[in-house]
């Protein structure tokens, strides 16, 4: 395989979840130096492999072991925490219902997923008819997809996919749930794929599966590859550990899966960066230093590789955009806006925000007034019949702050007259 085209391949990559309960945690949990505390959850903790045009991969690994979180990463759905996940070539996913719109027709499906993999609507239009031949849907096709049973939705993805023409077709367990003819043809096909020269990636819990289709084994273990080969290798080792683990008493078989949980919820960067130092120095120790210095960039998160300048620009235009806002939308002076910087926030709470829109005469419904909210309109024109009392009270503000805002002696207006209605804060 190492003279065909690698079409994937990972380097050190990791996928980190926060187990954030609150929403507000999850967006803490965005801005890591305020969200310290969120716990961690690593699904995926530094894998490392190549795939190559043609071949097949089965992915097996017991319930949990990151089989799809890998596999979602491959297919460009989720991105890595760390470390490089290079892709050659178009991607397709079969889960069940991966990508689907429930609400949305089988037909109406195959369209948009066609129009998203880069089909023309012309190609679209001439393999419709066999996508839905091959999905065997028959009628349903213009049923909405909600009413699908999982058979019927991993049917659709299939076919779909069948005529993708992706050069990376991922298939994740959507082969479990068909009835067996339906997954014969499937994986007959499937095989055509691999003389195409397309690379597939497998996953399945069926063991009869795995050795019908796939040549090489990726074996998943709480979020590591424990072990990349021949079939032939690594199914054997696979089910010597499931016989042993199935032989477990309960309490055993907990006590071995809190173990492998906690090291996936502890587990650091640093951590892996030092597992590969010391692999590269038995190696070969001559070039482990340079090696490790080259390979750097693959230990740092992906939301940290932002440089310092860009941060400080980022930093920098942030406040300015603030600045300005507060000094256009609430008429502030650039002394004021320096003094008072969050008032921006605090005054475009709902209930202030509702006070500006009236004060301009406006409401959510009023599609006519669309002009942008600008210092000018803090200015009020007083209308025939309109007193000091009715203007207050429209603009949800008091009378003394109107007459004060104004040197007014006393609250009479007349129509015509220019006010300036301040921001009460
Ligand atoms: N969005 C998420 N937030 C938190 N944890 C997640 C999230 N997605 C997955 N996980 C966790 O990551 C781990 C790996 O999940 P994944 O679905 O990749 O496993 P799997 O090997 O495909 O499992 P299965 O065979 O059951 O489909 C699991 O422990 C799961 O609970």
């Amino acid at each position: 395989m190492a003279d065909k085209k690698v079409t994937v391949a990972a380097n050190h990559v990791t996928k980190r979840f926060d187990l954030a309960e609150r929403q507000s945690d999850k967006v803490k949990a965005v801005f890591k130096f305020w969200g310290k505390g969120i716990p961690n959850f690593w699904a995926v903790k530094g894998v490392s492999f190549e795939a190559h045009a043609g071949e097949t991969i089965g992915v097996i690994g017991t319930n949990g072991s990151g089989k799809s979180t890998l596999l979602e990463m491959v297919a460009g759905l989720t991105q890595p925490t760390s470390g490089q996940m290079t892709i050659n070539g178009s991607t397709s996913i079969i889960a069940i219902g991966a990508g689907m719109r429930p609400q949305l027709t089988g037909r109406a499906n195959i369209r948009l997923k066609a129009l998203m993999q880069g089909m023309t609507e012309k190609e679209i239009e001439a393999k419709m008819d066999d996508i839905i031949e091959f999905s065997e849907l028959g009628d349903f096709i213009d049923q909405p997809v909600k009413s699908y049973s999982s058979g019927m939705k991993s049917k659709l993805g299939f076919a779909i996919s069948v005529y993708s023409d992706a050069d990376i077709v991922i298939i994740d367990e959507a082969l479990s749930v068909g009835d067996p003819t339906f997954t014969q043809k499937s994986m007959e096909r499937t095989k055509r794929f691999k003389e195409e020269g397309k690379t597939i990636f497998f996953v399945s819990h069926s063991a009869a599966q795995m050795r019908q289709m796939a040549d090489r084994v990726i074996w998943m273990h709480y979020g590591d590859i424990r072990m990349d080969g021949p079939i032939d290798e690594v199914m054997p080792e696979y089910d010597r550990f499931l016989k042993h683990f199935n032989r477990l008493s309960e309490n055993e078989r907990l006590t071995y899966q809190k173990r492998y949980k906690e090291a996936q919820k502890t587990f650091t960067l640093e951590h892996l960066k030092q597992i590969e130092r010391n692999r590269q120095m038995l190696a070969d120790p001559a070039t482990a230093v340079q090696r490790q210095k080259e390979n750097q960039h693959a230990f740092v998160e992906d939301n940290e590789k932002m440089g310092w300048f860009t941060r400080v620009v980022l930093i920098i235009f942030i406040v300015a955009t603030v600045g300005l806002m507060n000094k256009q939308l609430l008429n502030m002076s650039w002394a004021n806006v320096m003094a008072h910087p969050t008032h921006l926030i605090t005054n475009f709470a709902p209930s202030k925000l509702a006070a500006l829109d009236k004060r301009h005469g406006r409401n959510g419904n009023n599609s006519q007034q669309t002009d942008m909210l600008t210092a000018t309109q803090n200015s009020y024109t007083v209308k025939e019949g309109e007193t000091l009392a009715s203007i207050a009270a429209n603009a949800n503000i008091s009378v003394a702050a109107i007459m004060q805002a104004n040197q007014l002696t006393d609250e009479t207006v007349t129509p015509g007259q220019v006010l300036t209605l301040p921001v009460e804060r």
